[in-house]
């Protein structure tokens, strides 16, 4: 067993003292000066493959700049990365746990010491500022420290309990599964994807990461720290590429055992359906782990301490101009309140500054032209469905650079139906709703598919209490933003349509990726 001290989440870094502002900027230059213009190439049976074609990161708030490269996987590599993980895994499944979880640690050491250029390289590949990508990067060294720490309870023939019967021995191990993909979005490049397969890395199964194509060059410094750690080749191959394609071609293969996805709720669905359908060849039925999007919604009622409920609103809507799937987007307020609450939001998002991340902006572009294109569409929308009380334009340039720039928006009277109250918009544009009352706002909130987070800002007792039964999300805050969960402390996941609430960073995680078998011995 290991011996290592109880998990503690990481504190984040103030950026209100200047020497930390100072480091970040040091940072910046230095990743400026060292990653920008890098190439990643595939890492397959750990060696680097090179490929014809590449796919190019874009700094969204500089759209001039490539940040850098990676290789460009074709469904060739795919099926090199599947030999070779199998291949791998006949060893790596025979490590004791502790053995594997001590390359976590390892990794999380050496994150640390990265910390800030992992930050910086973010605030530039898609955007982040200073607290937002730093939070990002103590997520990612939380789940390298819990997971490792998880592991303990699966190992050996005792780790559950079973009931004692007479002249036997009876036990239960859990074994890992095989080989899986692991797709991750490019919103929480470094986070998302390494928590994604440290997790059934350290359970014992080998892993194709699959990073998102805005945001390869991340992703590629976070398997490199893993494999300075120590992982044997094989175990994690790294493979950018086109998701519907090389990914497809993964999902559907009668060799992945797993696939755990985190993403739109589309592509999710669409994996699910397919990934259900048993190729030529195939001896499982395979696991899918799905984290989908969301259709987050804060309720604000009259005895609520609307300082309190301003403040939560303003950071849940436009933390990372709302490109979270726990972003609030729908703010729902009592009648009674609706226009101190409303007025309150709009002035205090109005201080909000726009600009680039490696600036610091509190809101900075949008990741891609896709994306900027599917904002605007619903910026288009907003008249019809409500009041633009604030933003409402995408300039697409900021302070002389040209970038996927969106004002932040807030809509006002939007109607609980609303396409702007039900679709993932996935930007900084906030539909506010107006509900009767209590009752009503929490009908509000629940006529969604999604259920991902929420949250009720309220001093009234019985309704946080009704509302901790009665409202379908997989993470309900009171009063305080309704994004930002901590490893350990706030396990993530959603239900409904916003997935398998499989729980990242919470107890069971890793269960996730392994499979229970009984043995029984007669004496
Ligand atoms: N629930 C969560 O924990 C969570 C966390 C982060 C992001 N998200 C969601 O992710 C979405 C944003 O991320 P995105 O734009 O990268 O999502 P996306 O679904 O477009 O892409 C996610 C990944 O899937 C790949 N992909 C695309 N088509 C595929 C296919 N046919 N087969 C296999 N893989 C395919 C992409 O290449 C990418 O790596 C939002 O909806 C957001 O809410 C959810
Ligand atoms: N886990 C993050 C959201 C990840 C999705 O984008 C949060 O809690 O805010």
């Amino acid at each position: 067993m290991l011996k290592i001290q109880d998990y503690r989440p990481q504190p984040f870094i103030d950026f209100t003292q200047p020497e930390n502002v100072q480091a970040y900027q040091a940072a910046l230059k230095k990743v400026r000066a060292e990653l920008l213009g890098k190439h990643y190439p595939l890492v397959i049976n750990g060696e680097r493959v090179d490929t014809a074609e590449k796919l190019e990161s874009i700094n969204p708030c500089d759209t001039s700049e490539v940040v850098g490269t990676t290789a460009k996987a074709t469904t060739e590599d795919a099926e090199r990365a599947l030999d070779g993980a199998w291949k791998a895994f006949e060893t790596w499944k025979t490590w004791d746990m502790d053995a594997r979880a001590r390359i976590l640690l390892k990794a999380s050491a050496l994150l640390k010491a990265r910390r800030l250029e992992a930050c910086a390289l973010m605030s530039i590949e898609v955007g982040k500022n200073y607290a937002e990508a730093d939070v990002e990067v103590a997520e990612a060294i939380d789940f390298l420290e819990y997971y490792a720490r998880s592991a303990m309870k699966y190992a050996g023939f005792g780790a559950h309990e079973t009931t004692w019967f007479e002249g036997e021995e009876n036990g239960l191990m859990s074994l890992p599964l095989g080989v899986g993909v692991s797709i991750s979005p490019w919103n929480f490049p470094c986070a998302i994807f390494l928590g994604m397969l440290a997790a059934p890395i350290v359970a014992g199964n080998c892993v194709i990461a699959k990073p998102a194509e805005d945001a390869g060059l991340i992703a590629g410094f976070i398997a490199d720290i893993m494999y300075e750690a120590g992982l044997p080749a094989g175990v994690l191959q790294f493979l950018p590429a086109v998701g519907k394609d090389v990914g497809e071609y993964l999902t559907t293969h009668a060799r992945t055992r797993f696939i755990t996805f985190t993403g739109s709720r589309a592509v999710g669905l669409h994996i699910n359906e397919v990934a259900a359908k048993v190729q030529p060849g195939q001896k499982w039925i395979k696991k899918v782990v799905l984290e989908l999007g969301g259709k987050d919604g804060m309720i604000v009622d009259e005895t609520a301490d609307l300082d309190v409920a301003v403040t939560a609103a303003v950071q849940g809507a436009f933390g990372f101009n709302g490109q979270k799937c726990s972003a609030m987007s729908r703010l729902i307020v009592v009648d009674a309140v609706y226009d101190d609450v409303v007025n309150g939001f709009v002035e205090r998002a109005s201080r909000l500054k726009m600009g680039t991340g490696e600036e610091n902006a509190n809101v900075t572009a949008v990741v891609n032209q896709m994306s900027f294109d599917k904002v605007k569409g619903y910026l288009d929308l907003a008249p019809q469905e409500g009041k633009v009380l604030l933003g409402g334009e995408a300039p697409g340039e900021c302070g002389g650079k040209t970038g996927h720039y969106v004002q932040a928006t807030i809509v006002g009277d939007v109607k609980r139906g609303a396409r702007l109250a039900q679709e993932e918009i996935f930007g900084p544009v906030v539909a506010v709703i107006r509900a009767k009352n209590w009752q009503d706002a929490l009908d509000i909130a629940n006529s969604t598919e999604y259920g991902l987070t929420g949250g009720v800002c309220s001093r009234d007792r019985a309704r946080l209490e009704q509302a901790r039964q009665e409202f379908e999300v997989g993470n309900l805050y009171f009063n305080r933003k309704i994004t930002g969960a901590i490893v350990g402390v706030q396990p993530f996941g959603g239900y409904n349509m916003s997935g398998t609430d499989s729980k990242a960073g919470g107890p069971d995680y890793l269960a996730n990726f392994m499979q229970l078998k009984t043995v029984t011995e007669r004496w």
